[in-house]
């Protein structure tokens, strides 16, 4: 007698379920689980581990003062693009190293205080594996120019401070102008991810081939730096080209470091040119805001290589300066710094030295950032146009001295009495000395950090010292371990799930058929 399988449709009476569909739910339901079970166990045993951070210590020894920074990354991916970042900066009390010149053995005590920051921020099991570094730049360059035994003393001292650290000491050095150039431009664009694209980016990228960077524009109180990829390859000045190979791509790179053109010696030079047509020591400088006096002993000022040319008798020891907050006299007055006359090449910028065609989008950072910044002149969103930011430096200059010292009673007076300098400075070194015009003015982008991270030669310098970018592209898998694993379980699972299928349907063994049971 035949059972029936189903009694559906009959009133009254519960369908009941053939065994075959019992099983098949039993079976899917069993499927069900294992397949949770499964995946939770690929997440529970691919869930990232704790992250082992790594970290590196860089000081900036700039002419007028010292940074510290601290830098992070995760370990197991220092050779990827754009994971070191600034995790902290200490700003060194008092004058740049080279302003120990006269008392060289407390430079390196100047920076006792940062390097304990440093102890503090940096898990101190990892002190010891911490690689510290210190580069100097233009002030010591012409600290060692003016006096070679008293750098090497400012040098000694500071070594041996960081020795005395718990971290690893990598060395303490001047950089070079064009280090400090190259560095800096491989900072900004290694932060801006330029050097490696993904995705779109990147097929954008290659069916165009061309690979966009970024240039470079830093300047310091001693010295100023360009650094750019240029449209066209010349080798007409082999000295300012530079040859990278970073992430399987080939970077030539224009570099020049303008050293006594920082704007602290730049306003040395200027105001030791306007000595030499001086009859009293008294000097009426457009470049100061009315009602501003400072007194500078000239001897001060002809001690730097970058005026000691100029150096002369005057019948006087002290310079009396006034302001006058004239503008347009104060740009013809710095215009004066840069020599536009003679040329060897087929470009210069000043005082011949040759300057490809500008190209592209410059970062421009540094006190070309703390001027634009404090004349709120840096809007991403709606970037000043260059008769706008003219306007607007002419019209600060053109406050008096007693207003602008109100205004901004927070900010040090030494800054702020001379942003109407700087002002006009930077107008005049991108304009008159770069060939900046309204046309590409926009293209310049003031930056002071990008991320969490300053823009400088720090990074840059500490990521080739580290051998942290790689010349070749690191072979990346496509997939990440974790999704490499679930996706293998998730497919034998359909596939076991389809076969299972398969049979239970083509070969119905005995005991699931019919009437057997
Ligand atoms: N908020 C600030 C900070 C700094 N400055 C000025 O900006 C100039 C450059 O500062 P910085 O880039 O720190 O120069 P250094 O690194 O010290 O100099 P260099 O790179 O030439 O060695 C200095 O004149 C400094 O007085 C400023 O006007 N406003
Ligand atoms: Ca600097």
């Amino acid at each position: 007698m035949e059972i029936p399988v189903l009694t559906a449709g009959v009133t009254g009476t519960k369908p009941k379920m053939s065994w075959t569909r019992k099983i098949l739910l039993i079976l899917g339901f069993l499927s069900t689980l294992a397949v949770i079970a499964l995946i939770a166990v690929a997440v529970t045993q691919n869930k990232p581990l704790p992250k082992n951070i790594k970290y590196g210590i860089v000081l900036d020894a700039g002419s007028s003062h010292t940074n510290l920074y601290v830098y992070e990354w995760p370990a197991e991916k220092e050779n990827d693009t754009g994971v070191v970042q600034q995790v902290e900066v200490c700003k060194v009390e008092g004058p740049g190293i080279s302003g120990y010149s006269h008392a060289t053995e407390k430079a390196g005590p100047s920076l006792a205080q940062c390097l304990r920051q440093a102890e503090y921020v940096i898990p101190s099991k990892q002190h010891q594996e911490t690689p510290i570094y210190l580069g100097a730049t233009a002030g010591m360059r012409l600290l060692s120019l003016e006096n070679k035994n008293a750098a090497d003393k400012v040098l000694s001292s500071v070594e041996k401070t960081l020795r005395s650290a718990p971290f690893n000491f990598q060395g303490a050095r001047i950089i070079s102008g064009q280090e400090e150039g190259a560095y800096g431009w491989i900072t900004i664009n290694y932060l801006l991810g330029n050097f490696k694209q993904s995705g779109w980016k990147k097929l954008l990228h290659s069916l165009k081939s061309i690979s966009e960077t970024s240039g470079a524009l830093d300047l310091g109180g001693a010295s100023t730096q360009i650094t750019f990829v240029p449209n066209e390859l010349s080798s007409e000045s082999p000295e300012n080209l530079l040859y990278f190979r970073l992430y399987g791509k080939d970077y030539l790179v224009y570099t020049h470091s303008f050293l006594c053109y920082g704007k602290d010696q730049a306003l040395q030079q200027k105001l030791a040119e306007d000595l030499q047509t001086m009859e009293n020591s008294s000097l009426l400088d457009p470049c100061f805001h009315q009602g501003y006096q400072r007194t500078i002993n000239i001897s001060d000022l002809f001690k730097t290589p970058c005026t000691s040319a100029k150096k002369k008798q005057f019948p006087f020891s002290q310079l009396y300066v006034q302001g006058e907050g004239d503008y347009q006299k104060c740009r013809r007055n710095v215009q004066k710094l840069f020599n536009k006359t003679n040329c060897p090449y087929s470009s210069c910028s000043f005082n011949g030295i040759y300057l490809p065609p500008l190209q592209g989008d410059f970062g421009a950072f540094s006190a070309f950032y703390f001027v634009m910044n404090f004349l709120n002149l840096t809007s991403e969103q709606s970037p000043a146009a260059l008769d706008k930011v003219a306007a607007t430096v002419e019209s600060f200059c053109a406050r008096p001295w007693h207003e602008v010292k109100t205004a901004y009673h927070q900010i040090k007076e030494k800054y702020l009495s001379e942003y109407c300098f700087s002002g006009a400075y930077i107008l005049s070194l991108l304009e008159n000395g770069y060939d900046f015009t309204e046309n590409n003015w926009q293209r310049i982008h003031f930056l002071g950090k990008i991320g969490s991270s300053d823009a400088g030669w720090t990074l840059g310098y500490m990521l080739n010292l580290t051998n942290m970018i790689p010349a070749e592209e690191p072979a990346v898998p496509p997939l990440s371990y974790g999704s490499y694993v679930g996706l293998m379980v998730l497919c034998s699972l359909v596939l076991a799930s389809v076969l299972l299928f398969a049979w239970l349907l083509f070969h119905k063994p005995k005991c699931l058929q019919k009437g057997i049971v």
